[in-house]
């Protein structure tokens, strides 16, 4: 029996990118919504308690209005946005983070899919963090820079306008309050003591990000050299499909956060010296930061080959 599929936001960037995925497939029956009743919440309920997995790409408030609809427990929800992320009962959507972690996502009923900018903090930190490399009480900072297809319709239309102002034309830093919503995931998912001062950056491209961490090696343990953080994030991540650690010194001058558009992969370049590191998470905001992760956090839940409709 297929498994029956329904995506509550599919009009919107990230249920698009997920329908492109699974569109196709020929084990998954898509549940779909006429347009005109999108917005319903009558309808709505019908589709959200009729599908085995559903996916909400949703503002916050419509993700959780969604899931006090769910009256169905055999229901199954991975939710994009950033309402549930830290809350309790969630199972949060990174695999790769540990093998218990990827069990308690096949077991789950409610996975939270991560932040685009706390998929790329994540990966880099938690692995130092749970490695021993990096002490909790560290104080991290990091930058991201994130394509404007980052902020859903509303952002891709004020960039892709005919008469915009001239300044889009150039990388806006914006999160100045420093606390930005991926925040506590940030925090919660590396076990730091403190939260790290993120700041992140949109562009005029459309997809494609690249999250960076600085960090001063003596105030690490052991004080290791850039190269030997690079091979124990490579230990890490050896047996992982989506997520790379390339060689020390593959030798970019530049990295270009467009890199991996269009793919759910993420690869950690490391560069630096003896004393001091940069490692960079390379990947897109609308692949493995969202529809692609959730994708593959469905196919972990089916208990099927997680890269099965991903590249
Ligand atoms: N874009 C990205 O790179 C990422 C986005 N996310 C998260 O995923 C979620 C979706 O984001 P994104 O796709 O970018 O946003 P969009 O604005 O592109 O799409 C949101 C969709 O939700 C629909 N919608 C809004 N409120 C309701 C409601 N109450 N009932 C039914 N439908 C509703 C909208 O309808 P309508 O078609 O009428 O506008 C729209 O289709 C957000 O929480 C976002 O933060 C997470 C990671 C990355
Ligand atoms: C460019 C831009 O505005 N990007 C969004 C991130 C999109 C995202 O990841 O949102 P969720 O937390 O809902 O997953 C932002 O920084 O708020």
């Amino acid at each position: 029996m297929k498994t029956k599929v329904y995506i509550d936001g599919q009009s919107g960037t990230t249920g698009l990118q997920i329908y492109d995925r699974i569109g196709a497939r020929e084990d998954l029956e898509l549940l779909r919504i006429a347009e005109e009743k999108r917005h319903d919440p009558e309808e709505r309920k019908k589709y959200l308690n009729a599908a085995d997995i559903v996916f909400l790409c949703l503002p916050d408030d419509g993700a959780r209005e969604a899931v006090s609809m769910i009256e169905n427990p055999h229901v199954r929800v991975i939710d994009a946005s950033t309402a549930h992320r830290t809350a309790e009962g969630w199972t949060y959507g990174f695999p790769e983070y540990s093998p218990e972690q990827r069990t308690a996502i096949a077991n789950s009923r409610r996975v939270a899919n991560p932040g685009c900018h706390a998929t790329g903090f994540i990966s880099v930190t938690a692995p130092l963090v749970r490695m021993g490399i990096l002490p909790e009480d560290y104080p991290v900072t990091c930058y991201s820079l994130t394509g404007y297809s980052g902020g859903g319709k509303k952002m891709i239309a004020e960039y892709e306008q005919t008469d915009r102002g001239p300044r889009l034309a150039s990388p806006g830093i914006y999160g100045l309050s420093l606390k930005h919503k991926h925040v506590p995931e940030m925090q919660k998912m590396t076990g730091l003591a403190f939260p790290p001062v993120f700041l992140p950056v949109v562009d005029d491209y459309y997809k494609g990000m690249a999250t960076t961490i600085l960090l001063q090696n003596r105030l690490l343990k052991n004080t290791p050299t850039a190269e030997q953080i690079c091979a124990r994030l490579q230990e890490y991540y050896q047996k992982e499909h989506f997520v790379r650690v390339l060689p020390f010194g593959e030798g970019r001058k530049t990295i270009y956060a467009n890199t991996l558009a269009g793919t759910n992969r993420l690869e950690i370049l490391v560069h630096g010296h003896e004393d001091q590191t940069c490692v960079t998470a390379l990947f897109d905001n609308l692949g493995k930061g969202a529809s692609g992760a959730a994708v593959q956090n469905m196919n972990i839940m089916l208990g099927l080959d997680e890269t099965v409709g991903l590249e």
